[in-house]
């Protein structure tokens, strides 16, 4: 078997679950945020400083590295671990998604999705066949099925007859599954914001027994409060022995909230996107490094943490360098916003040891205010 999920403890103040997920490249810690990698590189940060963050997984994308440099170049390195020299679990999205948020003139058939390069505008096409194709020869631990995530807002009839042909999607990725031994393949539910459309899509692809289930069609711009309620309806139709993965969602309050529903793995750009715009993660909420009062500040970016970016360099400084565009200067607010989401998911993890997620809910919002994202 590919992966196995070991369910260690659910707490008892919530539905949050303690979990590992076992792979063929190492353990990964539940609930879980992936540091997301999408061309084969967690942007400026190297592998040994991830591991010195303690990320046990990191997500790559099929769409990205399909146009670029070509699913071929990386099965001739032997796979993604070989070409990034990263020996820990791999996670890749399938491409669906990347396709609808970054190529023009993209036309969506049975057969799966014609569209155009975003580098070069030439005319390609992904069917779940291909997506298998891509993934098999990336060699990732863990392979999303294609899918289509329903714009929002999207009608009721629209998406149902999307989610359908998700269906069928997922059934042809799992007929052309070459390596079900070395790899994971995880379905992805959908149905939008509709509540019974989400229960369809949960029941057509548990009845199909994959080895773990995404939430899909979600983080699309939607209110947090309808993201929440298709958790509270999606969550309890997903097997208890398999890991649930929302897609997309990495800000703290979501991480939070999302643990809370008994969601066990996160992805999300967020914290190496805003990093290179010197946006920052603190305990205080967030903190725009950019900002002039910092100019002559030569404390620590967030005296609460331990980083390596927290512990040698002061505000003055990162300020100085991301005013002056230094990548050193993103290489720190990256490192920095990274150890804060991987320690806020280890800080999550003992308080559902110790069956004080709530609390610690509550804690962490107080100081780090209600609505940050
Ligand atoms: N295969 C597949 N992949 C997905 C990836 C997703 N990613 C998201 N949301 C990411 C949203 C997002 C994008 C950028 C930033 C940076 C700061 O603005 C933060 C969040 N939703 C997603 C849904 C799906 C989905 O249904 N299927
Ligand atoms: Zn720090």
């Amino acid at each position: 078997m590919a992966i196995t999920y070991e369910l260690i403890k659910t707490c008892k103040q919530t539905g949050a679950r303690l979990g590992r997920v076992h792979t063929p490249h190492g353990v990964i810690e539940t609930p879980a945020f992936m540091p997301v990698g999408t061309q084969a590189t967690v942007k400026t940060i190297s592998p040994e400083e991830l591991k010195t963050l303690d990320a046990h997984i990191i997500l790559s994308n099929t769409y990205h590295l399909f146009i670029r440099p070509g699913h071929e170049i990386v099965r001739q390195a032997g796979g993604l671990h070989k070409f990034m020299n990263w020996d820990r679990p791999i996670l890749t999205d399938s491409g669906g998604f990347q396709v609808f948020s970054l190529s023009n003139m993209r036309k969506i058939s049975e057969e799966g999705v014609e569209f155009r390069s975003h580098l070069n505008g030439d005319k390609l096409f992904i069917s779940p066949e291909k997506a298998m194709e891509i993934q098999n020869a990336l060699g990732s631990d863990i392979m999303m099925a294609f899918d289509e995530c329903a714009p929002y807002p999207a009608e009721y009839d629209y998406v149902k007859k999307s989610l359908e042909r998700t269906t069928r999607w997922a059934e042809r990725c799992l007929a052309s599954h070459a390596r079900p031994q070395d790899q994971a393949l995880f379905a992805i539910v959908q149905g939008g914001m509709y509540e019974d459309l989400r229960r369809q899509s949960a029941l057509e692809l548990t009845s199909m027994d994959f080895p773990g289930y995404a939430i899909g069609g979600l983080s699309v711009g939607e209110p947090k409060d309808l993201m929440y309620n298709v958790l509270d309806c999606t969550v309890p139709l997903l097997p208890t022995n398999k890991p649930r993965y929302l897609m997309g969602v990495g800000s703290p309050d979501a991480l939070l909230d999302g643990s809370i529903r008994g969601i066990d793995m996160f992805d999300c750009v967020l914290p190496t996107r805003i990093a290179r715009n010197g946006t920052t993660m603190t305990s205080q909420g967030r903190l725009v490094i950019r900002n002039a009062k910092f100019a002559d500040d030569f404390g620590p970016l967030d005296p609460e943490c331990s980083c390596y970016t927290c512990t040698n360099y002061s505000r003055a400084y990162i300020r100085h360098l991301i005013k002056a565009d230094e990548t050193f200067g993103i290489r720190l607010t990256t490192i920095h916003n990274l150890h804060f989401l991987l320690e806020l998911m280890r800080n999550v993890r003992k308080a559902i040891m110790e069956d004080r997620l709530l609390d610690f809910r509550n804690e962490f919002f107080e100081t780090y205010g209600l609505n940050e994202s």
